[in-house]
């Protein structure tokens, strides 16, 4: 199965922010989102994702095949890091957590409460929480947000074993994760007419 996306044009707050965006994504490919703050990539896959509607256009993959890993860990601070990866498990349908808290070095933090975590470690468990969805097109945006080189490595690993057993991966972000496999789709030439203008370069911001 893979996903497609054919003539997508987005708005985010009521304005459009993307038009025509067009794109494929098979099973083993992961696919990179570039582009300048705000052209657009988190609007994008939120609506991906079905979290919110497109202006136009189609998707051609139902929600229920994706896992979408947002700004927001969406982790429970009162539960352990067990307890979260076990929640998450049951809501997926899927079962054994053990390779998920290994393949984010979770096991010497398993018993910790989620809030007592770091914001890296939190990251962490909030990507773990990837491996226990069963699902195979993963969406993330921003992923390695506040984790450190040897966790950005660990991440990657993970992707690549994603992609090994027929996963994809739709990913936003500004560093590079050294998945040479990846593709890369900058955005900035989908940008709609009417959106926001580009951000200005430092002298004008400052001028
Ligand atoms: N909650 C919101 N309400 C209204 N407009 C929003 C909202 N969130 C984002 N926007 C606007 O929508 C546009 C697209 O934002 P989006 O977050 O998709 O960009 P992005 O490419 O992910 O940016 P970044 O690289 O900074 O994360 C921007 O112009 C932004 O200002």
């Amino acid at each position: 199965m893979e996903l497609t996306v054919t003539d997508l044009s987005i708005a985010r707050g009521g304005l459009p922010v993307l038009t025509g965006v067009s794109l494929r994504l098979g099973p083993g490919r992961a696919l990179v989102l570039r582009g300048p703050n705000g052209i657009g990539k988190t609007t994008l896959l939120r609506t991906i994702a079905g979290l919110q509607p497109p202006l136009s256009g189609s998707i051609g993959l139902p929600p229920e095949d994706i896992a979408y890993a947002g700004h927001a860990d969406g982790i429970k601070p009162t539960l352990s890091v067990t307890e979260n990866l076990r929640f998450w498990a049951r809501i997926f349908g899927t079962g054994d957590i053990a390779p998920a808290l290994g393949a984010m070095d979770l096991v010497a933090l398993a018993e910790r409460p989620a809030q007592s975590l770091s914001a890296g470690q939190k990251r962490r468990l909030g990507l773990a929480r990837l491996l226990v969805t069963g699902r195979r097109f993963w969406l993330l945006d921003e992923p390695t947000v506040s984790l450190d080189v040897a966790s950005v490595a660990l991440f990657a690993g993970a992707v690549r074993a994603h992609l090994a057993q027929g996963g994809a991966a739709l990913m936003a972000t500004h560093i590079d994760l050294g998945i040479a496999e990846a593709e890369v789709l900058d955005l900035t030439a989908f940008r709609a007419a009417s959106a926001a203008p580009a951000p200005g370069g430092f002298d004008e911001a400052f001028a």
